[in-house]
């Protein structure tokens, strides 16, 4: 009887600890916007801390949400594993798949072998777009498009000139993947 209680309890845990990693990653504080340029992204409502985390996504769960191959709702997770933004369950419909490319990126992805986390860089205020330096994650992408900002062709960061791909290491923000497959090129 114990046993069965102790079960119980054991089973409890594990399922409220999946739903906070896996479910309503959304942070209530962001709003979606389209414009004929970039789409729809992802502007922010409110203001957001320093640090804070907004999305937070389980690598862990074995849904098909990990890919071979890159899609234009992809994010790299390590050499040979794209994780679907399409496929990531939330309570308003994956919306982390509406981040933006940015050159001065406001979030910043953090990969382990369980999740990703995108986190502010700094502090937000209210109505600024959502991003990150795609060629962070994105060693080459299925869909290359050109940035609305400043024109510049975005690839993925093989595709990047060695002087822009000095300054991604530089500011520490290149996903420990994409250093790997640097460093074997070099
Ligand atoms: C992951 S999706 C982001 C959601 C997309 N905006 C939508 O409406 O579905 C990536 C696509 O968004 C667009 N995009 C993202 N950032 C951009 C930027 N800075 N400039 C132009 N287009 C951008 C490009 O079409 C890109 O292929």
């Amino acid at each position: 009887m114990v046993f069965r209680v102790l079960c119980r309890v054991g089973q409890r845990q594990r399922r409220s600890f999946a739903q906070v990693v896996d479910g309503g990653f959304v942070a209530p504080k962001l709003k979606t916007l389209e414009d004929p340029m970039v789409g729809k992204h992802l502007v922010t409502s409110e203001t957001v801390a320093r640090s804070e985390v907004l999305f937070k996504v389980d690598l862990t769960v074995e849904d098909g949400r990990l890919l071979r191959d890159p899609n234009m709702y992809s994010l790299q997770v390590s050499e040979h594993q794209h994780l679907d933004l399409q496929k990531v369950p939330d309570d308003k419909g994956g919306i982390a798949r509406f981040l933006s490319h940015l050159d001065e990126p406001n979030l910043k992805p953090v990969i382990t072998d369980e999740s990703v986390t995108f986190s502010a860089v700094r502090k937000l205020e209210p109505g600024e777009e959502l991003g990150f330096h795609y060629c962070t994650t994105e060693w080459s992408m299925a869909s290359p498009f050109e940035c609305a900002k400043d024109g510049q062709s975005i690839q993925g960061f093989v595709y990047l000139d060695a002087e822009t791909q000095d300054i991604l290491k530089k500011k520490e923000l290149l996903a420990a993947h994409i250093q790997r497959m640097a460093s074997k090129l070099e």
